[in-house]
């Protein structure tokens, strides 16, 4: 992810959509962004919101100043990049002092990481340890790296460079838009949504701890249920809100997808303050070149699949005969695994076969890992995280369970199609708008069992028509959008923030 690859300053790019600047040149239009997240998947990633900050800001880099300001976790500092110290945070409240460090990366991107080492280098993941247990001070190492962003938006951070627009991202960034508006910064924020559910949720009690001002802790402000909730003030807070696809903009305003913030996006469409802007994939994800696999392919060259699809067998204990249908996901209860579990018989009973790789709440590991029990052979699951694994898996694969009950985007249908696996998903947020149903994927209305083998039928009516199957993986291949596409939504969006930003300033 974010290999050298995904920036190869020599791929040739169609003339439309070359760069029309380079990394670090002048232009009047050229802005500075600070791009701020709490994954990275050059260096840390627990799901699509590393690959998302490896991706786009390299995609914006042409076009922009952008740089990311990520905590210093153990996996960061131990990264073997040198780190430069180049400012300093004074402690607020509760929330400590830290060093600003900045690596510069072999393409030129450049990261800020903040450095706390009681707060940030721990075993574990950005979020939780080992055991998946959230840290009980995560209110502190998120609200940290907020206001540590809103500290360098102001010039506060001894950084001899100011965002021009800081550019927040999911719950664990979105105190940024906040501590700036209460510090009075002049640059304007942007807060994307990866997901709506992780509301990044506290109690009232920790309001002084964080230095949240009192009439920030009602509801207008953070306030959400009598807790605070980051998300919610980066939401209050942001001059705009942005989501990863079209479908899931237009789902987070209705009660069924909004999560109690459905009034108040609404609030934010009607102040044309929400939009959705889709991922795309970075050209890392090109199975001609992919060097995580053990052969490449292309399309109807399917032999680097089979190659693939060798590893996978030893790999997950599986036979050689059948379908093979990948399931690549955090096991949450979000990605529908549940409904994979009531279908997974049927599929054995069709030929198939289920290889799985995936980590996440612990009822749901166990259950996956019953059913490889309960089907030796058949069902091969393995429950950890491995980059390379997935992307063999991807490529040895014919099919994609991913009945998400809902999707802001997904990431992993969009890599399914580039590596011909064809994706059977819910026709939900993002998923509805990256999959064709019948051409590139199948998907299916109801989340719940039938409607979900009922998609699962019409795969494997296709998988038994050789040519059809192959005239779909073709398609499939094609399908996929790299980032180049969004890139020009998310700089007419910066534009027009910095725009707005500076007749506010005028009229003061
Ligand atoms: N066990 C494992 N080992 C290795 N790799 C694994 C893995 N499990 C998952 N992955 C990888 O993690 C990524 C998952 O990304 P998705 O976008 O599909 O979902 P996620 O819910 O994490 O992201 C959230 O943020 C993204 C980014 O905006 C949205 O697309 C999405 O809808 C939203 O839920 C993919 O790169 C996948 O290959």
């Amino acid at each position: 992810m974010g290999t050298a690859a995904a920036i190869n300053p020599n791929a040739k790019l169609p003339a439309d959509i070359q760069p029309p600047l380079h990394m670090g040149s002048h232009h009047p239009q050229r802005k500075r962004v600070l791009f701020v997240t709490s994954e990275f998947s050059d260096l840390i990633k627990c799901g699509g919101l590393g690959d998302v900050s490896a991706a786009l800001p390299r995609a914006l880099a042409p076009q922009h100043d952008i740089r990311l300001l990520i905590p210093g976790y153990r996996q960061v500092v131990e990264s073997g990049w040198p780190i430069r110290i180049v400012g300093h945070v004074r402690g607020l409240a509760a929330l400590p002092p830290c060093r600003i460090g900045r690596m510069d990366l072999a393409d030129g991107l450049i990261v800020y990481v903040l450095l706390n080492p009681v707060l940030y280098e721990r075993d574990g993941t950005p979020y939780g340890d080992a055991q998946s247990q959230d840290w009980p001070d995560n209110h502190i190492r998120f609200a940290r790296l907020g206001l540590a962003a809103a500290e360098i938006a102001t010039g506060d951070a001894g950084i001899q460079w100011r965002p021009d627009l800081v550019h927040a991202n999911d719950w664990p960034a979105s105190m940024a838009p906040a501590y700036m508006a209460w510090r009075g910064a002049t640059a304007p924020a942007l807060l994307t949504i990866h997901n709506l559910a992780y509301q990044g949720l506290c109690d009232m009690a920790c309001s002084s701890e964080l230095a949240i001002p009192e009439e920030a802790c009602g509801i207008d402000g953070m306030e959400f249920h009598g807790r605070l909730s980051f998300l919610k003030a980066g939401i209050s807070y942001a001059h705009h809100v942005t989501t990863v696809s079209r479908t899931y903009a237009q789902e987070i305003t209705t009660p069924a997808f909004g999560c109690g913030l459905e009034g108040m996006l609404q609030a934010k469409v009607a102040a044309g303050q929400l939009s959705g802007i889709v991922n795309g994939i970075d050209e890392s994800w090109n199975p001609e070149t992919d060097p995580h696999l053990l052969q490449g392919f292309a399309p109807r060259q399917w032999e680097g699949k089979r190659a693939n699809a060798a590893y996978v067998e030893q790999w997950l204990g599986l036979e050689a005969e059948g379908p093979l249908f990948a399931v690549i996901s955090r096991l949450v209860q979000q990605k529908g695994i549940d409904l994979t579990l009531e279908v997974a018989e049927h599929i054995v009973a069709q030929g198939g076969r289920i290889g799985a790789i995936g980590r996440g709440e612990p009822a749901l590991e166990a259950a996956m890992a019953q059913l490889a029990q309960r089907y030796p052979g058949r069902i091969g699951v393995h429950i950890g995280f491995n980059e390379t694994d997935a992307r063999r898996l991807y490529a040895a694969s014919d099919f994609l369970l991913m009945p998400s009950r809902f999707e802001p985007c997904g990431l992993s249908q969009i890599y399914a199609q580039r590596f011909a696996s064809l994706p059977i998903a819910r026709r939900t947020g993002g998923l509805a708008d990256t999959i064709e149903d019948g051409v590139s994927g199948f998907l299916f209305d109801e989340p719940d069992a039938a409607s979900y083998r009922a998609a699962i039928d019409r795969a494997l009516q296709v998988y038994r028509h050789r040519e059809l199957f192959d005239a779909m993986r073709c398609h499939a291949m094609h399908a996929p959008l790299y980032w180049r596409q969004s890139v020009r939504p998310y700089d007419r969006l910066y534009q027009r923030l910095l725009a707005r930003s500076s007749a506010r300033r005028e009229q003061r």
